[in-house]
């Protein structure tokens, strides 16, 4: 896929000047792909100008309408797999197998988008409650926010994208994104394909630009209803900042943890986490990051899950036989290699990686990671795996919520009774009972507490996020 995306596509404005362009490159080898418009803060007031009115076209289209929008769209990304796969794969860090997964989850996406289209009810109220309300009856409803402003990340760059524009649609608002600068081009072919699909033109606009700048223009705007977010943190503080009264869901980043118990099933325990911490490179916001192993159980499996690491093929992202791709930039990967090499120099013990290649690093194992490294307290965002051992679940759990992060957690137990336990006291969004905390799928409510987040995402509940309750009441003429 070449330029012709962008000087073609006319239907989702693609908003830039002809001078200001972002490259979009690979990070594997840094070679261009394609520019995008870097658009300006005045092009994104114009591009939110029309966006304001396809709230309007959108809120009058039928459910129906909605409905064979989004299904037509998801037929076409489905026929397409492999070309959106190439694109994922190409402009992020995903390895072609992964990046067909993300579009199979975006088909998925966006059919639960339109099968919710026809669930969004209220109730009828017996308003007659009280003395002298006799005579009145009534309901309410949810309706479109309107225009939603959404912002996106480059770790998934087309089903994040999709888990905001399909419930969108299928709520009759109008959305308008701005996509990461570094892999904006699933975005850019997800909302032209919405459009081939029959979306009329305004309802799902696309601007390509810098964060700080357009995104900023969007979060401001007063004709935005809602900021739908999905970032790092500081990002996502900066926007709840400025953002002012509208709406907000933030999905935001976590360091997830796992408790391996002496019960647990050790290969289960061992593929789910190493597959949980290297997926995407470890660029995941629920990836495996701490491991908390139960002393008895604790040899074997770091024993099992060494060998399994050392079984890991990086390298060409495109290559079916890759398991694990570079990191987003160079950059990136140095500031995973400073973690790593704070936390050794702080006491920790490297197992296995620790070695950089470019934006490539090594599926990364530590132990005694002490408490005060970056490492312990942040998300790393990047392929390396902390383990501790742990006395029993008391020490696993605690250790698990010393975190300023909650978004999903795992545990691995026979134990019925513990894996209550886990449910009841892990301070997080979700507990993943014998599987890792990256466990997900795109219809379940997805999103996390303290610093993780706010809302939730998953279709049926981001139309939740993405609509307003209104109570209409008749009073009965008497005759
Ligand atoms: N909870 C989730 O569902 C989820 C999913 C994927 C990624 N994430 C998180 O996203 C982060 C990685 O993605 P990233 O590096 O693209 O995140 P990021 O916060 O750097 O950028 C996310 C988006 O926000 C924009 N942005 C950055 N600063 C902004 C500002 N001041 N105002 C407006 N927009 C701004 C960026 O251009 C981008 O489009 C990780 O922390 C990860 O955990 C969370
Ligand atoms: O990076 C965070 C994603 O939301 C996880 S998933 O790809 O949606 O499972």
């Amino acid at each position: 896929m070449g330029l012709e995306i962008v000087n073609q596509w006319r239907g989702n404005k693609i908003w830039g000047r002809e001078k200001r362009w972002i490259d979009v490159r690979d990070p594997q080898d840094n070679s261009l792909i394609e520019s995008v418009p870097a658009a300006s803060a005045e092009e994104m007031h114009q591009a939110l100008e029309e966006a304001a009115a396809g709230a309007g076209i959108a809120a009058n289209m039928a459910v129906h309408e909605r409905m064979a929008i989004l299904h037509r769209a998801a037929d076409l990304i489905q026929e397409r797999t492999e070309t959106f796969a190439v694109t994922i794969a190409r402009e992020g860090s995903k390895t072609i197998r992964e990046a067909r997964k993300e579009a199979r989850r975006c088909v998925d996406t966006l059919r639960l988008s339109a099968e919710e289209a026809r669930r969004i009810n209220g109730e009828t109220i017996s308003f007659d409650q009280s003395p002298g309300s006799e005579n009145r009856m009534g309901y309410y409803g949810r309706f479109p926010v309107g225009l939603i402003g959404a912002i996106t990340p480059f770790n998934d760059p087309l089903n994040l994208v999709a888990h905001k524009a399909g419930p969108a649609v299928a709520a009759g608002n109008a959305i308008l994104i701005k996509p990461s600068s570094l892999t904006p081009l699933s975005a850019l072919l997800l909302a032209k394909t919405l459009e081939e699909a029959g979306l009329p033109s305004g309802v799902c606009t696309v601007v390509t630009g810098h964060g700080s700048e357009v995104g900023d223009v969007l979060v401001r705007d007063p004709a935005v209803r809602m900021i739908s977010f999905t970032g790092g943190v500081e990002a996502g503080e900066a926007i709840t900042r400025k953002a002012g009264l509208k709406k907000l869901s933030m999905e935001l980043g976590s360091n997830s943890p796992v408790i391996v118990l002496d019960d647990a099933d050790l290969e289960e325990a061992v593929a789910s986490t190493v597959s949980g911490a290297f997926w995407a490179a470890g660029q995941n916001c629920l990836g495996v990051q701490r491991v908390y192993v139960q002393s008895g159980l604790f040899d074997a499996f770091a024993e099992a899950f060494l060998r399994r690491v050392r079984t890991y093929r990086i390298g060409d992202k495109l290559s079916e036989e890759t398991d694990m791709g570079p990191l987003i930039t160079e950059g990136e990967a140095l500031r995973v290699e400073r973690w790593v090499d704070e936390a050794l120099h702080k006491g920790a013990r490297l197992l296995a990686g620790g070695k950089r290649d470019g934006a490539f690093y090594a599926p990364t194992v530590l132990m005694d990671v002490p408490d005060h490294c970056q490492l312990a307290r942040e998300e790393i965002f990047g392929p390396v795996v902390s383990l501790y051992r742990v006395k029993d679940l008391d020490e696993g759990i605690r250790e698990a919520n010393r975190s300023p992060y909650g978004l999903q957690a795992g545990i691995f137990t026979r134990d019925l009774e513990k894996s209550f336990r886990m449910i009841r006291e892990a301070r997080v969004g979700g507990v993943m009972v014998n599987d890792s905390s990256d466990y997900r799928i795109d219809a379940m409510p997805f999103g996390g507490t303290k610093m993780s987040g706010l809302g939730r995402e998953g279709v049926r509940f981001a139309i939740e996020e993405m609509t307003e309750t209104k109570v209409v009441c008749f009073r009965l003429r008497r005759h």
